[in-house]
């Protein structure tokens, strides 16, 4: 975790505060489909800065190197005197051969019929130059490889063996020894259709089960190291989804990697779905493509980003400010024992920085709502009329409202009026289940709104989106959840955030980015009641502060996060606004 503590500091591929109308991009990184990673590379290619060759070889280079920094036990330096070809077996106690005999470094590489075996052909090179011991697998044809992956194939068989692999295939885990590493290069970015079980995959399934099941623990065998290049084969690049046969009895071939190695940049498969159980760990070797190419600027709005943290600069408070300054936010409170979930989000409002909040609350609840607040306001509304009468007021700038809201006529109503008031808003739970019932309700939504549903909920508001994202994926590249929220953002014609450990933001313009609570940052413990309550007031604080909704949607998820991470297991909805001080203590000390 101390190393996400870190993540602000870090550069690499960062886009530091570029504003584009009323954005921020912050702290991001991008997060590329294979087509546009494709783009990216044809366009090196095509200016004459690169060859393909060369983009394979760092590609190859850029795995081993990372394989060596994962596991600096397994580092050897290239046998001397290896030329490009078979390296020697110099003789002597402290040679590379001895040291990986004496350290049984032995790898396994199977490589598939693209460019992403064409890697594992490098990677088997390149690891029996440093004397490892190396046996490599192709599935596939091999007159059928393309140019670049056929030149490195050639290579590898003037130093060593392919197996074709193909047909009735059992390996026994026990040819797994110490210190094994299996290379899985058989299919990155250009996955088309789902990996089978022919009997011919099937022991890297066994594999992976067998290293994975408990029992298997420090058992006789040790288990080898999982490496994946580019993805973990079987997982959509674009969609972090695996797909799926139309034909239900095949079994799937399944590759969970102990460490994936990708180029130039993550793709979303590494962050979407279920690419990060897959993936292991990811990371991003440098293959020298251009940072900064045109097709870059031209297409920066379909370029879905990864949220890392927010721009310091906006997040503090400016000296001679007053509390008007910061803006005064309206949280709708539910009936009478139904009133938590407003006050959270009332908290959170007030804690991540809004001057004032004042919750807008039933008469009835009043003596409720009254005995648990202090430094938050109260206001009666017992209808639509008085909540419009009270955004006469201009000073309510945001509006956050749904959590147990309720969903009869009357809270229909509020919406409605809440809607119209035209304020900066963000809908959660009841609003949005309300929206989903009502087409004329969901066309008042405007430009300054935020949607937040979790699954059920945009299953609920766009059932036609979920359903493509819920349909098993039969091919590449699968409908993702960027695709479905871009979609919805697009029809709603406002921000929608969809939650999750891979929560996804878009704007109906495209613009899209996602907040990862995974990998160094999982916070499973956010998976508690009222922990969406709490969110929806962060984001209503932030747009009472004036963040432009896409920005506050952004900065809010991943303070959410960081609130969880800050706190640790154990965690309840009410500890989240409490670790705000803590969190904005540290990154407002950022240098
Ligand atoms: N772009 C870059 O900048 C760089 C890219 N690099 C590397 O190239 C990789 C992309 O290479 P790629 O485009 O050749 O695709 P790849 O993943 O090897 O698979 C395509 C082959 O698999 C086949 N196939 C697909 N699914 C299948 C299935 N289920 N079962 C069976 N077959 C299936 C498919 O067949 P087809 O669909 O055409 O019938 C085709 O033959 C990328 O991930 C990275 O590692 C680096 O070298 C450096 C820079
Ligand atoms: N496994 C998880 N990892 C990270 N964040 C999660 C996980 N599960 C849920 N969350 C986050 O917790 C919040 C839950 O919100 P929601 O489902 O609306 O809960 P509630 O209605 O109880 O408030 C969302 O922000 C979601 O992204
Ligand atoms: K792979």
């Amino acid at each position: 975790m101390a190393d996400s503590r870190n993540t602000i500091k870090k550069t690499s591929k960062r886009l530091k505060g570029v504003r584009n109308e009323n954005f921020v991009a912050e702290f991001m990184t991008e997060l590329l489909s294979a087509a546009q990673m494709r783009a990216i590379e044809q366009a090196a290619i095509e200016s004459g800065e690169v060859t393909g060759l060369e983009l394979m070889e760092r590609a190859g280079q850029g795995v081993v190197e990372a394989i060596f920094a994962e596991w600096p036990e397994l580092a050897v330096s290239p046998a001397a005197g290896g030329e490009g070809g078979v390296a020697p077996r110099p003789a002597g106690p402290d040679s590379p051969q001895d040291i990986c005999e004496q350290k049984k470094l032995r790898a396994v590489v199977l490589c598939g019929p693209g460019n992403n075996g064409g890697d594992g052909f490098v990677v088997a090179r390149l690891l029996k130059e440093r004397g490892w011991e190396v046996e490599v697998f192709l599935y596939g044809d091999a007159g059928k490889l393309p140019p670049d992956a056929k030149a490195n194939y050639e290579r590898w068989l003037e130093m060593g063996e392919v197996t074709e692999y193909d047909g009735e295939f059992w390996m026994d885990p026990s040819i797994y020894r110490e210190d094994s590493v299996l290379v899985d290069a058989l299919f990155g970015t250009g996955l088309t259709r789902p990996v089978e079980n022919f009997n011919a995959f099937g022991w890297v399934t066994q594999l992976t089960e067998w290293r994975l099941s408990p029992e298997n623990r420090g058992a006789a065998y040790p288990a080898p190291r999982v490496v994946s290049v580019d993805m973990p084969s079987g997982v959509c690049a674009d969609s972090g989804r695996r797909l799926y046969s139309a034909d239900p009895p095949f079994d799937l071939e399944e590759i969970s990697a102990d460490l994936t190695v990708t180029f130039h940049s993550k793709k979303l498969g590494h962050v979407l779905a279920v690419g990060p159980y897959y993936s292991g760990k990811v990371v991003v070797q440098d293959i020298g493509l251009c940072e900064d190419h045109e097709w870059r600027k031209a297409n920066w709005k379909q370029i879905a980003k990864q949220f890392d943290a927010p721009f310091v600069g906006l997040l503090a408070k400016g000296y001679g400010g007053h509390k008007y300054s910061h803006g005064h936010a309206l949280i709708l409170s539910g009936r009478p024992g139904r009133t938590g979930a407003a006050r959270m989000a009332a908290r959170g409002a007030l804690r991540i920085g809004a001057g004032l909040v004042t919750l807008a609350v039933p008469p009835a609840a009043q003596a409720e709502v009254a005995a648990q607040v202090t430094a938050i306001m109260l206001r009666r509304v017992g209808d639509a009329t008085a909540l419009t009468k009270v955004l006469e007021d201009a000073r309510f700038n945001a509006i956050g409202l749904g959590p147990a809201l309720g969903l009869d006529a009357g809270a229909a109503a509020l919406v409605a009026a809440a809607l119209e008031a035209g304020r900066a808003s963000v809908l959660d739970a009841d609003a949005l289940t309300l929206l989903a019932q009502d087409a004329a309700l969901f066309s008042k939504l405007h430009e300054n709104c935020v949607l937040t549903p979790h699954a059920g909920e945009f299953r609920r508001l766009f059932p036609d989106i979920a359903a493509k994202l819920e349909t098993a994926p039969v091919q590449g590249p699968a409908y993702s959840k960027v695709d479905a929220v871009r979609e919805a953002a697009k029809r709603a014609g406002c921000v929608v955030l969809f939650k999750g450990p891979d929560t996804v933001i878009a704007a109906p313009d495209g613009r899209c980015s996602i907040n990862s609570a995974q990998y160094e940052r999982a916070a499973p413990w956010l998976a508690t009641a009222g922990s969406g309550d709490v969110l929806t007031g962060f984001i209503a604080g932030l747009l009472a502060r004036g963040f432009a909704p896409q920005s506050a949607a952004e900065t809010a998820a991943w303070l959410h996060v960081e609130c969880a991470l800050e706190f640790g297991p154990g965690l309840m909805a009410e500890d989240l606004s409490e670790q705000l001080p803590k969190v904005f203590r540290r990154l407002l000390s950022q240098p």
